[in-house]
Order: C-alpha cells, then structure tokens, then sequence
C-alpha cells in the first residue's frame, strides 16, 4: 500500500508534468502557427517550383498572387522566395520593414559582372553599399552635377531631332528603339565619361558598336534567371556555358573600362578641381579627384570601375525601354496622341524648342509617362531584394536569406488596384485638383517605377528628365503614324529591364518649320 505522502507526491508530479506538457505543446503550435510560411503553388522535391516558370515569369507570379493571395511562397530549387503585387504588402516590404528586406542577394551574374557585387546596385546591405551610395549621392547626382550637364542634354535632345528629321525624309519607317537607345547612351557617356558614342563627335563607329555590344550582353546576362544561382549541382554541367560568358563579357567590359581610366588619367582632368573648373569634370574625373585620408586615393580604380559599370546600366536601358513603350503606345493610340500636340503647342508653341524648364508644365505628356510606367515598368520586377534575418510578415514566417521579388509589372496590372488594367489611358492619373503629375511613386504604392526606401533609384530626377525630354521633342516635332498595314504589337520580353519584344518601327512627318530643325 502506498502512503498518502507518495500518493501525494505522485499527484503533485503528474499535476506537474501535465502543466509543463500543455504548456510545450501550447508553445509549439504557437511556433508552428509563427512558422507558417505564405501560401503558394505545390513544390517538387529538389527544384521546387522552377519547372511552373515559362518565358515571361513577372506573369508566372502575378497568376500565383491572383490563386493564392497578395504575398506567395515559392521555392526556388534551394532558395526561399516570395513575391507580391500587392501595393500593402509592398509598402510593409520597402518602408515599415526595409531594415529587414534592403539587401541583395549574391547571384553568380552579380559576382561575375559587377565586381564581385562590389558596385551599388548589386552590393549586400553593409558598410560598402552605404560608402558607394552616398559617394553617388554626395558627388554625382547631386542636383548641381546634373544641372552642370544641362547643356550636353540639350545638344544631346537637337541632335535626336536632327537625327529623326534625317531618317524621315526618305519617307520610310524609322527604327525607334535604334534612334532612342542612342539618345539614352549619349546622354549617359557624355556625363559619365565624357565621349558621345553616337553623332558627329562620336567616338567612332567601331567604338560605339563594340561599347553597344557589351552592354547590350551585360544587360542580357544580369536579366537571366540562371539556374546555377538555384540548383548548385547546375553550375558543375553548365550546359549553355553561361557562365563562361559571364566569365568573357566581364573581361570585355574590364578592359574597356580600364582604357577609360587610363584616358582619364594621361589627360589629368581630375586635376582641374584643384583649380576651380568643375564644368567640364565628368562622372570619371569626380571619381579620380576625390580626396582620400592619409594622402590615399578616395577610391580603388576597381570600385570605380563598378560605379560607372552600374551608372551606365541603369541609366541607359531604363530610359531608353521606357521611351520606346510610350511611343509605342500613344502611336497606338491617335487620341492620345492628338491630346500630347494640343498641350505642346499651347506649352511651347512651333516657334522654339522643348526646354528642360517646360517639363514640369506638361501635364499630360506627365500622365502618358506615368500610364507607361504601370503598364510597361522599365524592369519586370525591382532589382531582387533579399531579407537579412527571418521576419513576419502578414502573420507569416518568412526566412532569412529570403528572396524578394517585388512584381511592379504585375501591380499596374492587379485589377484590385486598377479599373481597365489592359487599357492604355493616360486620363486616369491626371490630379483633380490640379497639381504637378507626380511620376514616381506617391503614398499609395500603386505605381512603383524608382521604388521606395533604402534601395529607391537615386538617379530618379534624371531617368524623369531623359524620358521627358526625348518624348516631348520627338511629339512636338513630328507627327506620327505606325507603317502602312501594320499594327504595333505590345508584347515584352523578359530580362533585368523588359523592352517590346519588336522593335518599335514608325513613320515620322515634321510639324514645325524646316529652319526648327537645323538649329545648334
Ligand atoms: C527611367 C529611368 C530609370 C528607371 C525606371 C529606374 C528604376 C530603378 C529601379 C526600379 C531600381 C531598383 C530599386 C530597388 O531594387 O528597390 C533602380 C536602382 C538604381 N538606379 Fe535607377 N532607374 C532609372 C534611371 C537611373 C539613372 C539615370 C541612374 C543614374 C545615373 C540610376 C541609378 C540607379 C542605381 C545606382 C540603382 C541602385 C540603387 C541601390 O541598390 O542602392 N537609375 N532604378
């Protein structure tokens, strides 16, 4: 017979355990329910969900958001992901937690072709992100350095007209994404490097079309969802031998931006801070002339090197996609176009040029610029971000290493943000009260064209610019048609930018009188 103290004993430890017992299994369905990642398409083993991605995945993704709600799972052979198109949870991403989300991840392109992620725009979250940010944000696009280029913009803008007026003459349909591409990289060259690539006081066609060729490659390769980056066992068969020709362009481009320093240097610009002359500094002679601690140089030539690898790509392509969906679009649409020449010829009137000073007054010109971003973002996605540590979001779990691919393609086309998503019409963003269209991103975070928080686009102020600018002298100064029998297509391709899967091809008739257009 057991005695009332054991029996007491017994009861009090059972009373116990059962305590301790209910209170493990209430923590671990509380970290269970924690843990519960978002929802998303079912996984296979190994790849997880690579094989349900075709050709034009930002589409891929949006259908995932529609079935299974604003933030989606996926797995990417070994990588988390997620991706969203909702303008909530994109804010949650790029502001309330952009701590948490403002990293990048290390792909095998950014190794390869950005300096071993040792530029800004593919760089991790860390002491060398911040140094190069602000050295870009302190030094270069700064708004008295873009002023200081207004000049070079404005040849640049005579010379794209002159340029168009040439090819029209000869009545035939003009390649717009040719004539715009060099508009975009003149700008860009001309104030990173200080050489036009393309017109009169090029640096030769050879040149150019070696300079086009790179970065054309370059752009290919940082848009390709490689899948060495996702199943490590890929990178040993290599089939396509990508990376081989990330191994040869980063070559390419090394040596070309070696010769540009090495220029930069035997002609000893950088010097000419030292006494004062700074209009004729370019983006390379700030660079070199920045003073470092202890007699060293600011900057390593290889970090240089990133900056203006980095400047160029995302300067050139973004502008220049962007310019070849708006024409496309309003060629597309004649109202539209007709609406952009009643407000130019009230604006500006036929007897002088578009100036960087009528851009802010051209509100419906503003508004096309704004329905192209959402219906034709520069890039399918924002440049990947990744998590630094393991988070919550919406009651959700999601893991550190996290990739994040924020959809812009998909928000200006999420129909519960957006009547007529397929529609094109610039109507629907011009303000009632009738202030200043803005272009990038307002409160809302229903358009998203520069993003927002850590990683917004510091080079916003001059992407609206080149854009502006181009669209308002190509529609002042000619009318528009698409060629005969011909519709204009609107399908994308899919890359780090998203350009029309044609090029754009249309006829040009001067609208202003002849001597406008041989004007310096
Ligand atoms: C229409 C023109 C442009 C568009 C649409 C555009 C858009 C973007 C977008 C969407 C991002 C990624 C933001 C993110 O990942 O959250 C970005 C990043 C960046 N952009 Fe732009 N951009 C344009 C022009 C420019 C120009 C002209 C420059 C500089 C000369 C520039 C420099 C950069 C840099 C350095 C980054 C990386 C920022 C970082 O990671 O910290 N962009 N841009």
């Amino acid at each position: 017979m057991m005695d009332l103290a054991t029996m007491i004993s017994i009861l009090f430890a059972v009373w116990v355990s059962k305590i301790v017992c209910s209170w493990f299994m209430k923590k671990s369905r509380l970290q269970s329910k924690s843990k519960r990642l978002p929802p998303g398409p079912p996984r296979w083993p190994i790849v997880g969900n690579l094989l349900q991605l075709g050709p034009l995945p930002h589409r891929d993704f949006a259908s995932f958001c529609d079935k299974y709600g604003p933030l989606v799972y996926l797995r990417l052979g070994s990588v988390d992901a997620i991706t969203t198109n909702d303008p909530d949870t994109i804010r949650e991403i790029l502001l309330r937690q952009d701590d948490v989300f403002a990293s990048r991840p290390r792909t095998l392109a950014a190794v390869h072709l950005a300096y071993g992620c040792s530029d800004v725009a593919l760089a991790p979250l860390g002491p060398h992100w911040k140094r190069m940010r602000r050295i870009c944000m302190e030094h270069l696009l700064t708004t008295k350095r873009l002023e200081s280029f207004s000049k070079q913009r404005s040849e640049e803008a005579q010379h794209l007209v002159q340029d168009v007026w040439a090819r029209a003459k000869t009545g035939e349909a003009i390649n717009l994404r040719e004539v715009l591409g060099e508009f975009s990289m003149n700008n860009v060259t001309r104030m990173l490097l200080g050489k036009q690539y393309f017109g009169a006081e090029s640096a030769g066609p050879e040149k150019a079309m070696e300079f086009m060729h790179i970065t054309h490659e370059l752009f290919r390769l940082l848009g390709l969802i490689y899948l060495g980056d996702y199943l490590p066992f890929w990178r040993w068969v290599d089939p396509y031998g990508c990376e081989k020709k990330m191994r040869d362009v980063e070559k390419r481009v090394d040596d070309f931006h070696t010769t540009i320093i090495e220029e930069h240097r035997r002609v000893g610009r950088g010097k000419k801070k030292e006494i004062g002359v700074e209009e004729d500094m370019d983006f390379v002679d700030v660079l070199l002339s920045l003073p470092g601690e202890d007699g060293k140089q600011h900057m390593e030539d290889v970090e240089i090197k990133a900056l203006i690898q980095d400047m160029i790509a995302a300067a050139t392509d973004t502008s220049a996609v962007t310019n070849e969906w708006a024409m496309a679009e309003v060629i597309k649409h004649p109202h539209v176009l007709h609406k952009i020449h009643q407000e130019l010829d009230s604006v500006v009137g036929p007897n002088r040029m578009v100036s960087e000073h009528d851009l802010p007054h051209l509100t419906y010109l503003r508004c096309v610029v704004r329905e192209t971003f959402r219906t034709h973002p520069a890039g399918p996605f924002l440049i990947p971000h990744e998590a630094t540590r393991a988070t919550e979001i919406n009651g959700y779990h999601i893991p550190a290493k996290t990739r994040v691919f924020i959809n812009t393609h998909g928000l200006g086309r999420n129909t519960a943000v957006w009547d007529d998503v397929d529609e094109f019409r610039p109507e629907r963003h011009f303000p009632v009260d009738g202030s200043r269209v803005e272009i990038s991103h307002g409160a809302d975070f229903k358009i998203l064209p520069f993003s927002a928080g850590k990683r917004k686009c510091p080079g916003a102020p001059l992407g609206v610019v080149l854009v502006l600018m181009a669209l308002a002298r190509l529609f002042h100064c000619f009318d528009w048609t698409p060629p005969p029998h011909e519709d204009i297509d609107t399908n994308e391709v899919y890359g780090m930018t998203m350009p029309k899967a044609k090029p754009l091809m249309a006829i040009a008739r001067p609208r202003l009188a002849a001597h406008m257009y041989h004007l310096k």
